[in-house]
C-alpha cells in the first residue's frame, strides 16, 4: 500500500508510519481514515484531547475507570505510569495546572467509561511540556494524539520531530461546539446564569437547563481573541463575527497599564479597582441621564474617557487601570453579542473561553447588557467547564474517527 491522505487530518501518512495504520475501506478518491493497528478499532490508551490556543493549551486525559483491558503488559503500566503522574498531581512543572474541580466522572468515550481530567498551560512554555512529556514517558506510551486550536498547525513539525507524535488536527470551532454539546448532555448542572444584575449584592448565579436539543443559539467564544457562532443544528453552525479585542487585550493591556504578571492578578486588581475613576460616564457629559434615549447617567459614555486629564490621571489607582480595561474589554463584546443575536433573531447567548475563568465581574457586565438592552428577551448564559470545550470536542473526534 502506497501513502495515503487521512480524510480526516489531510496528512500524507505511510504505512511505516506505524502509529495509526490504515484499515478502514480505501474510497474512490484514495482518502481513508486513520485506524489504529492494535486491536483494529481503537488506539490504545492514554487518550488526550488537545486545544492549543494563542495563549493556553488545555489538555482532557480520559481515565479509565471499567474493568476492560484490551492493552498489552507494557502498554497498561505505561498507563498506569502516566496516570498516576497526571492524577496524584494538580501541578505540573513551573506552569501546568490541573482544575480538578472541573473533573468529570462516569464519562462514555469509545464505548469506554471513565473520568475527564483538565489540564492548561501556557502555549508560551510549549518546549518545557515537550520536555517534561519525555521525561515522564507520556510520549512513549501515546501512539495518536488528537490536537486542535492555531497550535495544532504550528507546533505540528515540533511534536513530529521532537516526540515522534502525530498530531491528528481538527478544526478548532468544529471541536468547540461538539464537546460544548456533549457537556451540556452529560451534565445538567453545566449551564448558569446570573440573576439580579442590576444589584451588585443580590446577584447570583442559578443553574440554567439549557435545551441542548432546541436551536439555535450563539456561542461567544472569548479566548485570546473572539469568535462569534450561531449554532443551528449539531453539525450546523457559522461563524456570524469576530473580534480581536479579547481575553488577550485585556491581559495585554492590563499589563501594560498596571505592571500585572498574570490573568489571575489582573482579575484581582480589577476586583478591588474603580472604572468610574477612569472612564467618563453620561453623567459627566450629561450632568445626569440622557434619557430621550434611554441611557443612565451611570452609563459609561466614554472608556478612559477621564485620561486625557493630568490631575484625573493622579488620582488613579492601578486598581482602577485594571477595572477599566476589564470593563471596556467586556462592555465591547457583550455590544458585539447583542448585535449578533439581534441580526440572527437568537436570544440564548452562551459565553465561554478561559477570559471568563475566576472573572465573575465580566460575566455579571455581560449578563446586565444582554439583559437590559433587549429589554429582558436575550439570555446571557455561562458554563462550568468554559475554556475546555475545544480539547472536549478534540478528544470526542477521536471517537468518531475510531468509530466501526
Ligand atoms: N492562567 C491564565 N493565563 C493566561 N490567560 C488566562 C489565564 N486564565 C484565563 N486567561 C484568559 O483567557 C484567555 C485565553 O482564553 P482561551 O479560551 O484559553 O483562549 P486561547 O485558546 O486563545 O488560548 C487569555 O487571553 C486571558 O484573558
Ligand atoms: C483566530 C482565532 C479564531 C483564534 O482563536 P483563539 O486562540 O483566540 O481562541 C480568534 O482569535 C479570533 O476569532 N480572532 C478574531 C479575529 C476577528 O474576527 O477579527
Amino acid at each position: 500500500m502506497g501513502p495515503y491522505t487521512c480524510k480526516e487530518c489531510s496528512s500524507l501518512q505511510t504505512m511505516e508510519q506505524s502509529h495509526a495504520t490504515v484499515i478502514s475501506n480505501s474510497l474512490s478518491n484514495g482518502m481513508s481514515i486513520h485506524k489504529n493497528h492494535f486491536n483494529g478499532t481503537i488506539p490504545p490508551m492514554p487518550w488526550f484531547g488537545m486545544d492549543i490556543g494563542g495563549t493556553l493549551s488545555k489538555l482532557v486525559f480520559f481515565e479509565p475507570k471499567d474493568s476492560i483491558t484490551a492493552q498489552t503488559e507494557d502498554e497498561t503500566q505505561l498507563l498506569y505510569n502516566v496516570t498516576k503522574y497526571l492524577t496524584k498531581n494538580s501541578v505540573y512543572g513551573k506552569s501546568g495546572h490541573r482544575d480538578a474541580h472541573q473533573q468529570m466522572d462516569n464519562v462514555k468515550i469509545c464505548n469506554r467509561i471513565g473520568t475527564l481530567h483538565f489540564i492548561r498551560f501556557p502555549t508560551s512554555e510549549m518546549n518545557n511540556f515537550l520536555d517534561l512529556s519525555k521525561k515522564k514517558g507520556m510520549a512513549a506510551s501515546v501512539s495518536t494524539v488528537c490536537a486542535t486550536g492555531g497550535g495544532a498547525f504550528k507546533f505540528e513539525d515540533i511534536f513530529k520531530n521532537e516526540l515522534n507524535l502525530k498530531l491528528c488536527k481538527c478544526d478548532e470551532l468544529d471541536s468547540l461546539i461538539r464537546g460544548l454539546l456533549f457537556t451540556v448532555a452529560s451534565n445538567n448542572n453545566e449551564c448558569y446564569f446570573w440573576s439580579q444584575c442590576t444589584e451588585d449584592e443580590q446577584c447570583s448565579t442559578q443553574v440554567y437547563t439549557f435545551q441542548y436539543n432546541k436551536y439555535p443559539f450563539i456561542v461567544v467564544n472569548i479566548g485570546s481573541g473572539v469568535s462569534v457562532l450561531a449554532v443551528y443544528g449539531p453539525n450546523n453552525f457559522k461563524r456570524i463575527s469576530g473580534t480581536s479585542i479579547g481575553g488577550g487585550t485585556f491581559l495585554g493591556l492590563c499589563s501594560l497599564l498596571t505592571g500585572c504578571n498574570t490573568f489571575d492578578e489582573a482579575i484581582e486588581l480589577a476586583a478591588n479597582g474603580d472604572n468610574v475613576k477612569v472612564d467618563k460616564l453620561v453623567r459627566d457629559i450629561y450632568g445626569g441621564s440622557y434619557s430621550r434615549f434611554g441611557l443612565p447617567g451611570e452609563l459609561v459614555a466614554s472608556s478612559f474617557g477621564h485620561m486625557n486629564s493630568k490631575e484625573k490621571r493622579a488620582q488613579v489607582s492601578r486598581e482602577d487601570l485594571a477595572r477599566a480595561t476589564l470593563v471596556t474589554i467586556t462592555n465591547n463584546i457583550a455590544s458585539i453579542a447583542r448585535m449578533c443575536a439581534l441580526n440572527e433573531r437568537i436570544d440564548r447567548v452562551c459565553f465561554v473561553g478561559n477570559f471568563l475563568r475566576v472573572n465573575p465581574i465580566s460575566m455579571k457586565l455581560l449578563s446586565h447588557a444582554m439583559d437590559y438592552w433587549s429589554n429582558g428577551s436575550q439570555k446571557a448564559i455561562f458554563l462550568n467547564h468554559e475554556g475546555y470545550f475545544g480539547a472536549i470536542g478534540c478528544l470526542l473526534s477521536f471517537d468518531e474517527r475510531f468509530k466501526e
